[in-house]
């Protein structure tokens, strides 16, 4: 299996006194090249679980397992996009998408031809010069997603990458990040909280429970690509999750 993870369990200390048990027995097992979804309610630990398997997080109990190895750290074969991209400010984009060649090693010709080659496929030329302030939500988002894949990671991490964006742009980036994903080979795990977004992206999404997060339900999305939004089954589906999130969530 790919990503093996078996009855994980994390619990943050919250002041002196005060623990907040994130997760719960966590089982969960990906295949290489799979599409996943992470979705659940606020607080139920998905950013957690996302950095356990990245190597950020450590379990305190239970196991997180990559390629048959237990993760104990970083590494450049787990790309992780956070919430807000966290692009070097002081780099340009072509900086920011070369600053992982150069700690991988690369010498400067091959930095120079992989970025070019990241820059074209994410169509960032013309704003390659740019600084992160400079760029609009889904350059940003475009930007981070190119720095983590010319690593040639195995597996791309992503922390609600769509969020700040408006609905047209994060349709256009949902259907390039499939795109990407059938060229590059490349296993996703996603948090997300769009349910529609889950659908239309996930082979398998992972219905997460109110904290302490587990896994509430593992659904298989059956239906062809590219989907569309309007179908029958897509709309069953979303009624399904809805009612699947309505039970976690109190108001
Ligand atoms: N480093 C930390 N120290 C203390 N508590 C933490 C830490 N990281 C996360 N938590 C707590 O663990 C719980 C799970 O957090 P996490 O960010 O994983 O949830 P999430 O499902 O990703 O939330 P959201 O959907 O709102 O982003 C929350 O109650 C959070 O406050």
């Amino acid at each position: 299996m790919y990503i093996d993870i078996q009855q994980a369990c994390k619990t943050f200390q919250s002041g002196s006194d005060d623990t907040i048990e994130a997760l719960k027995d966590i089982t969960l097992s990906v295949s290489q090249g799979e599409f996943i979804s992470l979705i659940g309610p606020s607080g139920c630990g998905k950013s957690t679980l996302l950095k356990m398997i990245a190597g950020i997080e450590r379990p305190d109990q239970g196991t997180v397992c990559f390629e048959g190895k237990e993760v104990s750290d970083l590494s450049p074969e787990r790309g992780y996009i956070f919430q807000d991209y966290a692009l070097f400010p002081w780099l340009t984009v072509r900086q920011n998408i070369q600053f992982g060649l150069r700690h991988k090693g690369k010498s400067r010709k091959e930095q120079k031809l992989i970025a070019e080659e990241y820059i074209e496929k994410f169509k960032l030329t013309g704003a390659d010069h740019l600084f992160p302030y400079q760029l609009s939500g889904g350059m940003k988002q475009r930007t981070a997603i190119a720095r983590a894949l010319c690593l040639k990671p195995g597996l791309l991490l992503m922390d609600e990458p769509f969020a700040a964006l408006d609905t047209i742009l994060r349709y256009k980036l949902q259907e390039e990040l499939l795109r990407i994903w059938g060229l590059e080979q490349v296993t996703v795990l996603m948090v997300t909280h769009d349910i529609e977004e889950s659908i239309y992206l996930s082979d398998r999404i992972i219905v997460m429970s109110s904290r302490p997060g587990f896994v509430k339900k593992e659904l298989s999305i059956p239906l062809e690509r590219p989907r569309m939004r309007t179908e029958p089954e897509f709309m069953r589906l979303r009624e399904q999750l809805t009612q699947l999130l309505r039970e976690e969530i109190e108001v």
